[in-house]
């Protein structure tokens, strides 16, 4: 696999349409997200655009429910054969495990990640908004290996965890990054951020980026570059 493939870019557009203006823009993208805004307003026609292009797939949904209906939620989704599914790790040790057993006994079943801390969050924001008594590191670090002790194949977290995650939870866990800016994009709503190159370096083996590529300019150009900055590390 080259770096390239390991960018997953996601389609946060508002309808099917733009959806497709976007993957055939960018044909040499392997690897595409969808997340809520696309499939809340779409359904899941996207899914099935991806696999007729022989593209790979990332169902951004993070499910967050009680252990039936995350369960429940899982099963369905696998049903677009997708290759990753996210749930929060907050949801428990219990519809983790549910969401798990709910998908063991299918041929192929996509791979379920874990939502940490999301990357918009910051240590302040922990603290004093959400009372979370840990620090973030040590917080994420928890929900992570919650996560793998539950049967969970992966986590999402910031680039700035990834090394300790990788470290602790060993390189068979699949450690998937999102805010991930290069040094010429602007954060936008993202907090824990590390250039690609860094994120890839600390241990990553998919990183997220969407704006910086998606809402530049020249998409293409923006696509090109990224690759360049990865192509020697
Ligand atoms: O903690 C998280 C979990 C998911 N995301 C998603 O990743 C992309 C990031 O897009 P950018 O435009 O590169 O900021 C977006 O779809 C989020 O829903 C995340 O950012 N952080």
């Amino acid at each position: 696999m080259t770096n390239s493939d390991r960018i997953i870019v996601p389609l946060d557009v508002p309808d099917l349409e733009s959806a497709i203006a976007l993957l055939d823009l960018l044909p040499e993208v392997n690897f595409w997200k969808v997340g809520l805004e696309l499939f809340v307003s779409s359904g899941a026609e996207i899914l099935g655009i991806l696999q007729e292009r022989q593209k790979k797939s990332f169902l951004d949904l993070k499910f967050h429910d009680i252990p039936n209906t995350i369960a429940g939620a899982c099963r369905s989704a696998s049903r677009y054969q997708v290759d990753l599914l996210t749930l929060h790790a907050t949801a428990g040790r219990q519809a983790l495990t549910a969401a798990k057993g709910a998908i063991s006994d299918l041929l192929s079943p996509p791979k379920l990640l874990a939502i940490t801390v999301l990357t918009s969050l910051n240590a302040r924001e922990l603290a004093l908004d959400l009372k979370i008594p840990l620090e973030l590191s040590e917080y994420g670090l928890n929900l992570a290996l919650l996560a793998k002790e539950s049967g969970i194949d992966g986590a999402v977290c910031s680039p700035q965890e990834v090394a300790q995650l990788r470290r602790v939870c060993g390189e068979d866990f699949l450690l998937v990054c999102p805010g991930v800016r290069p040094s010429w994009s602007t954060k936008g709503d993202q907090s824990r951020v590390m250039t690609p190159a860094q994120a890839l370096k600390a241990g990553a083996d998919y990183l997220v980026i969407g704006r910086p590529i998606t809402g530049a300019e020249e998409p293409k150009v923006a696509w090109a570059k990224i690759c360049h900055e990865l192509a020697d590390i």
